[in-house]
């Protein structure tokens, strides 16, 4: 094996971690689901639905072919959405190399089963723990591909797997740090998802930062309640892939969550959200499976509760906004 990592999805994260992972000396292939972006790929050096305007190293060719997209890659990185997950695995499974390590980019939980995607994976694979990992933390990808610095967790249950992936994605613009708590730095991705779109809400609605601070705070606090009766390391959610990522995607315009949630905010319905992009906000889907694992295990999740009220039209932004400061008052540690 030498150094071809294989990238399964060239939407915006898949593109721009193309970016990071050929700065750091990897060959990178990418599968897209569409011909037309494998030839804007190789043909223009950019991806042109995606990241218009940047250029992509000479080091990342494209592929609509699975087989040839993974033909000797030794790491596999999946960047498809959560929710098509499981139905893309088996077109990618037959071709990946038995020893290869998995890097899942994705931040969502799955409708129905309530899983994890290293959870998918594993289940949909039979692939065990050790070679199953999680990229994540505050990484907007138009920022990383533009180079600017940012940090990241590499986590996986093995440390020495993350040992190795961590010098195979280190870049001059992107630190990582290593981590064995996969599950913690999944529920941090897929929640501050959720708590974005809320904020988003009150952003579209027009207030400032008091309640966008203290709704990233409450998010903190309700991320860390349900993560840790799922058995993350508490540490975790204060670290790159909880509060990093929460401050990150709450506070950006380019975050494509917090946009849905402003523009729900400002009136527009999720029909009308959907049909005006084609790219993926997770958290629009995560809220009902989140909400519904945290009813599962007895957690309270009031956030999540009522952003998905709002996905499903039982409620409007500005009840939303009424139910989260009229809640029954209790400690705050609690
Ligand atoms: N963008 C970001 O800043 C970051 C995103 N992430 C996570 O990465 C994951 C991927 O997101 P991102 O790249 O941003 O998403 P985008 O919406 O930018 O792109 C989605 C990609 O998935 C493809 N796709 C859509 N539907 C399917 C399907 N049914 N089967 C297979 N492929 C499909 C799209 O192909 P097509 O063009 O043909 O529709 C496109 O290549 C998400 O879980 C996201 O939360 C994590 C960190 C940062
Ligand atoms: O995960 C992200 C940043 O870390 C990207 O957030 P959005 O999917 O909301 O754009």
């Amino acid at each position: 094996m030498g150094n071809k990592v294989a990238v399964l999805g060239a939407g915006s994260w898949g593109t721009a971690f193309s970016i990071v992972l050929a700065d750091a000396g990897n060959d990178v292939s990418v599968w897209a689901r569409r011909e037309e972006i494998a030839a804007s790929i190789n043909e223009r050096h950019e991806n042109v639905d995606y990241l218009p305007g940047i250029e992509l190293p000479r080091t990342i060719t494209a592929t609509h072919d699975p087989e040839r997209a993974l033909a000797g890659a030794d790491v596999v990185v999946l960047a498809v959405p959560s929710q098509s997950l499981r139905e893309n695995l088996p077109t990618f499974l037959p071709f990946v190399d038995k020893d290869a390590v998995f890097v899942s980019l994705m931040k969502g939980v799955e409708l129905g089963t309530l899983k994890r995607m290293s959870e998918v994976v594993a289940e949909v694979g039979d692939i065990g723990a050790h070679r199953i990992a999680v990229v994540s933390g505050p990484n907007l990808a138009r920022e990383i591909a533009r180079r600017e610095p940012a940090a990241s967790v590499v986590a996986c249950a093995d440390e020495n797997v993350a040992n190795m992936l961590q010098e195979r994605v280190h870049s001059p613009a992107f630190r990582p740090y290593t981590s064995v708590d996969v599950l913690g730095c999944e529920f941090g991705g897929a929640y501050k998802n959720v708590v974005a779109l809320c904020v988003g809400m009150a952003v579209g609605l027009g207030f400032g930062d008091n309640t966008t601070a203290s709704l990233i705070t409450r998010g903190l606090a309700e991320t860390a309640r349900l993560a840790m009766n799922q058995g993350a390391n508490p540490l975790t959610l204060m670290g790159l892939a909880g509060l990093g990522d929460l401050v990150a995607t709450c506070s950006s315009p380019l975050s494509r969550n917090r946009t849905f949630g402003e523009k729900l905010g400002q009136g527009l319905t999720v029909e009308q959200i959907y049909a005006s992009t084609r790219q993926v906000a997770e958290g629009a889907k995560s809220c009902s499976s989140l909400r519904a694992l945290a009813a599962r295990t007895g957690v309270e999740a009031p956030i999540v509760d009522a952003v998905d009220e709002v996905v499903q039209g039982a409620l409007t932004t500005e009840q939303l906004m009424e139910a989260f400061i009229s809640r029954d008052t209790k400690a705050e540690l609690s």
